[in-house]
């Protein structure tokens, strides 16, 4: 076993990024090595060790990491243990780092500089680069690098993360190896000992204070804007309107702006098909592909603009330095359900995903907070669930304004609100099960200052969502549209046989067979094969429902038009139902597997699955019986 390891670990010059929270390593690691790494304006926004390569003049390329943020290297929580062991050398597979450079935010140098003294004495070649340089020169403040260099015993350079060239600096320190000349002398001769580095904390402090007071930058410079804006944004009581506002304007947007491009890829996918049937002589191979690949691709990538949409507004609260804030306003509401104010990052990215939400946990120092925060992730609704909640909105519920909203951007809001009530009543029984071993915890979250977002990160940002989108409609999405086509078009109706042929299908038979389990709430046969194969992926019941249909529709009929087919086969109540059913049902396996790795066990996706099947199941039941009297 170790003898693989060593075969596996990489060889070549490793430099790792080291730093605070949000001053910037991921930007920087991205402009070093031309990769594409997650940027958030929060602490937190990497929480695993990521390589990338940084080709040199001459030699072989280095080899770059970068590493979660951390306070201290006194670790607290698992992603900062995975930077620490990154440090000492103890990650199994990974080498310990030739050079370390040290990312310092030059607006919070007396946090930054603690963390330099502690980096310090690990006693590997070090450079300690001034980051975000543009901001700290905004605010007035003159840093002498070489001064600063005199006082550290390091080399310092000043960087620009998010402007091209901005790395120069540092650029032309790696290449000027060896780094012999950057090299601090270790303090322990047996290697650092970071069983001591809780207790340095306070002689550090002291250290820094006199840094800064010799060098003169000792005074405090408020971000006079920041804390402009956090007057009204953070009000006790403009804060959550302005906060409720924000979302409500987003899920509007989603439904408002999304009309045009899904007309337009709709006609797209509807000309192909009226074109494939005219052009090609009838035979399975035509209904394969009109009833199997248009009808289940073009469904799906439909919803493409939409998701886009959603994702330009998260990245925009990303960006911002918004969010923090939110976290902030929310800590109350999650404090009466037991969690913090913390879990509301971990939170909102399962929004697009479950699987980083689950992983973004890391940064939960409590371990019972990190449990509770992973089991009710997946109740939030990830964009996956979007395009079935707007094609059962679109089919329901009509397109038309009330007072002047949306009226389907409305119950799209209220969707997703449903999801996050869902997710804190979990949490609230979680708590009532668990009370005896919690305290209350204050919310210690740093609030960063407000960034213009740049443009280049979100086009970034939103290319790779509708790559991941495309990717799965290319892959997943078109291998089950046709195995499912198969399974709804064969074995074909005996002769004579009565009713539609795709009963006496394979997907018929299926259908037919999981009914008894469905029926309660108010579910077909279609819709019990839809589910089944939902679980490969969200989207994919739509694809399958698209293709069942096309198949009942017979020749190159129903390509897309799937909202109309469904409004007029089923009850306004089995609808409302499945709506019902996807706010709590079980996410895709991905997810649990997810939950799997991060807990180190299957108990908790098992506890997952169930509870998640139990209330689909319950709110799906209600709901058919509710929405039957009253329609
Ligand atoms: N103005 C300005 N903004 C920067 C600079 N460097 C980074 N940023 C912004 O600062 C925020 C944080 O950047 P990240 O690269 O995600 O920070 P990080 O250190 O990787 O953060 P964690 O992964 O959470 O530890 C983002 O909004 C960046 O766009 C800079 O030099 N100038
Ligand atoms: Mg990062």
């Amino acid at each position: 076993m170790r003898e693989q390891r060593l075969h596996l670990t990489p060889r070549g010059t490793l430099v790792a990024l080291v730093g605070n929270p949000n001053c910037g390593k991921t930007a920087l690691f991205n402009r070093l090595t031309g990769s594409r790494q997650k940027v958030a304006n929060y602490a937190g926004a990497t929480v695993e060790k990521k390589e990338g390569s940084l080709p040199m003049p001459e030699g072989a390329p280095l080899r770059v990491l970068d590493l979660p943020g951390v306070y201290s290297l006194y670790p607290r929580s698992d992603d900062e243990r995975v930077a620490c062991d990154v440090l000492l050398g103890r990650l199994p597979g990974e080498t310990r780092p030739d050079a370390l450079v040290c990312v310092v935010d030059a607006t919070n140098l007396r946090r930054g500089l603690r963390l330099v003294l502690a980096v310090k004495r690990l006693g590997l070649p070090c450079l300690v680069v001034l980051n975000m340089a543009d901001l700290a020169a905004g605010r007035g403040l003159k840093i002498d690098p070489e001064a600063l260099s005199n006082a550290l015993g390091l080399p310092v350079v000043t960087s620009v993360a998010v402007h091209a060239g901005g790395d120069a600096a540092i650029r032309q320190w790696l290449f000027a190896r060896p780094w012999t000349s950057w090299s601090p002398v270790p303090e322990a001769a047996d290697g650092p000992q970071l069983s001591q580095e809780h207790d340095r904390i306070e002689a550090d402090h002291a250290v820094v204070q006199g840094i800064l007071r010799r060098l003169g930058l000792d005074s405090l410079v408020p971000d006079v804007l920041s804390d402009r804006i956090d007057r009204v944004v953070l009000h006790p009581w403009a804060g959550p309107v302005i906060l409720l506002a924000v979302l409500f304007l987003v899920f509007q947007a989603v439904f408002a702006w999304a009309v045009v491009p899904m007309d337009f890829i709709k006609g797209c996918t509807d000309a192909l098909a009226n074109a494939a049937v005219q052009a090609l002589p009838a035979g399975w191979w035509r209904d394969l592909l009109v009833q199997g690949l248009l009808a289940g691709m073009g469904g799906v990538l439909v919803f493409l603009p939409q998701i886009l949409i959603l994702f330009f507004f998260i990245l925009l609260l990303e960006e911002s330095g918004y969010l923090p804030r939110a976290a902030f306003l929310l800590d109350r509401i999650m404090g009466g359900v037991g969690l913090s104010g913390r879990s509301f990052i971990p939170l909102l990215s399962s929004f697009a995903c479950a699987v980083p939400g689950i992983m973004a946990t890391r940064s939960i120092a409590n371990r019972r907070d990190r449990w509770v925060t992973i089991l009710i992730a997946p109740l939030m609704t990830c964009s996956a669930r979007l395009p079935v909640y707007t094609l059962l909105i679109s089919a329901f519920i009509p397109a038309g304004t009330w007072q002047g909203m949306h009226l389907q951007g409305l119950v799209l809001l209220g969707l997703y609100l449903t999801g996050i009530a869902g997710g804190m009543a979990v949490a609230w029984v979680l708590q009532w099960l668990t009370r005896s071993g919690r305290q209350s915890r204050p919310l210690m979250m740093e609030l960063p200052s407000y960034h213009w977002p740049t443009w280049r990160n979100l086009a970034m940002g939103l290319w790779q969502r509708a790559w991941i989108f495309l990717r799965r409609v290319g892959t997943v999405i078109l291998l089950l549209s046709v195995a499912l086509w198969w399974l709804a078009s064969y074995p074909a109706a005996p002769a004579g046989a009565l009713g539609p042929a795709i009963e006496h299908s394979y997907a018929g038979q299926i259908g037919h067979a999981l009914q008894g389990v469905f029926a309660p709430l108010g579910f077909n046969w279609q819709i019990s094969v839809a589910l089944l194969t939902g679980m490969a992926a969200r989207e994919v019941a739509i694809g399958a429902l698209a293709t069942v249909y096309a198949v009942v529709a017979g020749d190159g009929g129903a390509a897309t038009a799937l909202a109309p087919v469904l409004a007029g086969q089923w009850s306004l109540a089995t609808g409302m139902a499945l709506l019902a059913w996807y706010i709590f049902a079980p996410q895709c396996l991905s997810t649990l597997v997810a939950i799997h790795r991060e807990s180190g066990s299957w108990k908790l996706p098992a506890i997952t699955l169930l509870y998640q099947l139990a209330l689909a199941y319950g709110a799906a039941f209600v709901t058919f019986r509710v929405v039957s009297l009253w329609a």
